[in-house]
């Protein structure tokens, strides 16, 4: 790689590029990814976005981060983009917000020798049916469950357990998890699971899914970093039958003792599946008083979750994730002790967007204790019902010193932000004609 090298100019552009450069592997599409490239130009490294299609992210453009175009699924074009950059300036870290390119970006950290997690541990980790093997194995309580690849199959394993969840073996934002009433249900959801042969982002699926029983207690996520837990999340979850997180608030208010069973939990499941590199997100629910994993995500949290961590605790997860990737020392110590929710906003019917957004922002924005009021919509966008995160229209932020003031203020931020929401796109029409 050899030495670290003075300031220079970029060949792309005129902005200066620092003598050590942070490769971001793809990016999530809802929030951090953008942190995670600021977080590294303040610790004076420049952030270079590896992906197959950077319009994907439009804070890219916005930021003006450097992107590089290459197959990201391909871990040879990965290794000639990293050592092309090499040329240029020493590659310090290599890192990813995105749940699909843990596996890619960890092991192109490793084959360049530099900080992250086993290959192979987020490899498996991402293979929800290994994962859950790997935890009962090891005696973490996780949901019954069974690993099919028919419908038939899933029809025959949800017989004894209705209703059941029946989900992809890999996937984030709750795409495809449904639940099941009946097998006519199990029938056509596995169907329609299995007969998709690329995920939405365009690799192919394994053609197994799972039939796990519905836990119905509580949810939380514990936040760890390294084996050490640092927050516990409470999350709210949409209507049924889809599974659309719709909340969190940080930290979450519980008794010490379920407090404790939560982080135990989410530490002995993440030492079990061989992480403990970096920040891990375990998604947990509540059987009478047991925690129950629903599932370990190698990575730090979605949702904006490290932003109200961040809000309500002092703690930044994303500069601790990029300076563990820059292999050096991070200690997320709590710094304040405040309270942070978010609402997103859904809707339950069809709907269009108001042609003026700015009257339902400002009004959300003014709710006391709010402190973000965003919408990702457009002006007339067509909206409906949400079955997967991509259905959600927006988010408000609120801080207090309280849980239930802050909850309450992200609560009436949101129905404030729901005044976006105007006629269905069929009114509209009839009404134009
Ligand atoms: N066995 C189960 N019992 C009860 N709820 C479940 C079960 N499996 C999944 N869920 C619900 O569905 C949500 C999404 O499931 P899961 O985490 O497996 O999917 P995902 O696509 O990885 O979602 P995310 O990226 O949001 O974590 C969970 O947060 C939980 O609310």
């Amino acid at each position: 790689m050899g030495a670290p090298r003075l300031r220079r100019r970029d060949d792309a552009g005129d902005r200066v590029v620092s003598g050590r450069l942070l490769l971001l592997v793809e990016s999530n599409t809802t929030g951090t990814g953008r942190l995670f490239a600021r977080r590294a130009a303040e610790l004076d490294v420049t952030p270079v976005l590896l992906s197959k299609d950077p319009a994907r992210y439009p804070y890219a453009a916005e930021d003006g981060l450097r992107t590089v175009v290459v197959d990201t699924s391909d871990a040879d074009r990965l290794w000639e983009a990293a050592g092309r950059l090499a040329a240029e300036a020493p590659v310090a870290g290599v890192l990813t917000s995105s749940e699909y390119y843990v596996p890619a970006a960890a092991a192109l950290a490793s084959r360049l020798g530099l900080p992250g997690p086993s290959a192979d541990a987020v490899r498996a980790c991402r293979d929800k049916a290994e994962q859950r093997r790997i935890l009962a194995a090891a005696g973490v309580g996780v949901p019954g469950f069974a690993v099919v690849s028919t419908a038939d199959a899933a029809v025959s394993a949800a017989a004894t357990r209705l209703p059941v969840v029946v989900k992809p073996v890999q996937g984030s934002g709750s795409l495809g998890v449904r639940l099941c009433s009946d097998l006519d249900e199990v029938a056509g959801h596995a169907g329609a699971l299995l007969a998709a042969t690329t995920n939405e982002r365009g690799v192919a699926t394994p053609g197994r899914i799972l039939v796990e029983e519905y836990l119905t207690g509580a949810e939380f996520s514990v936040e760890v970093f390294g084996t050490e837990a640092v927050v516990t999340v409470t999350k709210h979850v949409g209507p049924l039958p889809a599974f659309v997180e719709v909340g969190h608030d940080v930290p979450a208010a519980l008794p010490a003792g379920l407090e404790r069973e939560l982080r135990q939990t989410a530490v002995r499941a993440v030492t079990a599946l061989g992480l403990g590199w970096g920040a891990a997100h375990v998604e947990l629910r509540l059987d009478g008083p047991v925690a129950k994993v629903i599932e370990v995500n190698p990575r730090l949290a979605g949702g904006m979750i490290p932003e109200l961590v961040r809000r309500a605790c002092g703690i930044d997860l994303v500069r601790a994730q990029v300076l563990a990737a820059l292999g050096r020392a991070a200690h997320p110590e709590r710094a304040l002790y405040g309270r942070a929710s978010i609402r997103f906003l859904t809707t339950d019917r069809d709907g269009i967007l108001a042609p003026d957004l700015t009257v339902s922002l400002t009004r959300a924005g003014a709710v006391p204790g709010v402190v973000e009021a965003v919408l990702y919509r457009a002006p007339g966008e067509p909206v409906g019902p949400a079955t997967d995160f991509r259905d959600r229209l927006g988010h408000v932020i609120a801080v207090a010193d309280h849980p239930a003031e802050a909850a309450g203020a992200a609560d009436r931020g949101v129905a404030a932000l729901a005044g976006a929401i105007a006629a269905t796109p069929l009114d509209r029409q009839e009404a134009l004609t």
